[in-house]
């Protein structure tokens, strides 16, 4: 489904081949600092790479309008973006900014129990916590029409009972509407346990200390 091929950003990745599987869920491991967050940026086109091509479904991304290849590979950054207002107009915002028709409170309310939020939709969505906030944030991404889904570290502002919840909450809808995942993560436990496929950003990494690395 992603496809790159001899991709380069300066002094900070370099990947010869990788492939990114449709319908599976893919977690991206490494160092801090290893280009976790880079290599998911580059796949939205979020960034641009030096050197190399990324391909989606074959074709060249340079070749899409970054708008709609956006609409197709979806992106939830670390730090959730909060729109002013209530909690309703934050889960209609994407959808709102793509022409489709607005969901009813009823199926709102669904996703935002499937993210484990038991909050009003009147809620300024202002006064959540950081981890709800992030949960809004995949509840939102849940409404949205995209095939891929890439999450930088959605759990990160979360304790892990809730971590657990959501993330396997949020697998179980990708697998059951035939999605595919794109998941940063820190904790090996849950890649091992959740992931198709796994990524290890240390062996393409040029930003990292190399001798450090190599336990030379
Ligand atoms: N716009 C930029 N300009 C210059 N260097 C950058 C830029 N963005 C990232 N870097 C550097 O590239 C390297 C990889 O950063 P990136 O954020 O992709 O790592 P990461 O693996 O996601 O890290 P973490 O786990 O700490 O979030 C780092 O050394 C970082 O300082």
């Amino acid at each position: 489904m992603l496809q790159v091929e001899n991709l380069k950003v300066n002094a900070i990745l370099e990947m010869d081949q990788v492939k990114i599987e449709a319908n599976k869920v893919t977690c991206i491991i490494g160092k801090s600092g290893s280009g976790k967050s880079t290599f998911l940026r580059l796949l939205n086109q979020l960034t641009s790479p030096d050197e190399g091509n990324i391909y989606f479904k074959e074709q060249d991304i340079t070749e899409l309008d970054p708008i709609q290849l956006r609409r197709m590979i979806t992106m939830v950054p670390q730090t959730p973006v909060i729109f002013p207002g209530t909690v309703r107009d934050n889960l209609l915002v994407g959808q709102t900014l793509s022409g489709m028709d607005p969901t009813t409170d009823s199926q709102l309310m669904q996703v935002l129990n499937r993210m484990f939020l038991n909050k009003s939709l009147d809620m300024p969505a202002d006064d959540l916590s950081g981890g709800e906030k992030q949960r809004l944030a995949l509840a939102r991404a849940m409404l949205l029409s995209a095939e891929v889904f890439l999450l930088d570290e959605p759990s990160s502002a979360l304790d892990n009972t809730t971590a657990t919840e959501v993330i396997d909450a949020f697998t179980a809808f990708v697998k059951e509407s035939n999605k595919t995942m794109v998941m940063i993560t820190h904790d090996l436990q849950l890649a091992e346990r959740i992931a198709d496929a796994t990524i290890d950003m240390n062996q393409y990494s040029l930003s990292l200390d190399r001798k450090e690395y190599s336990n030379e």
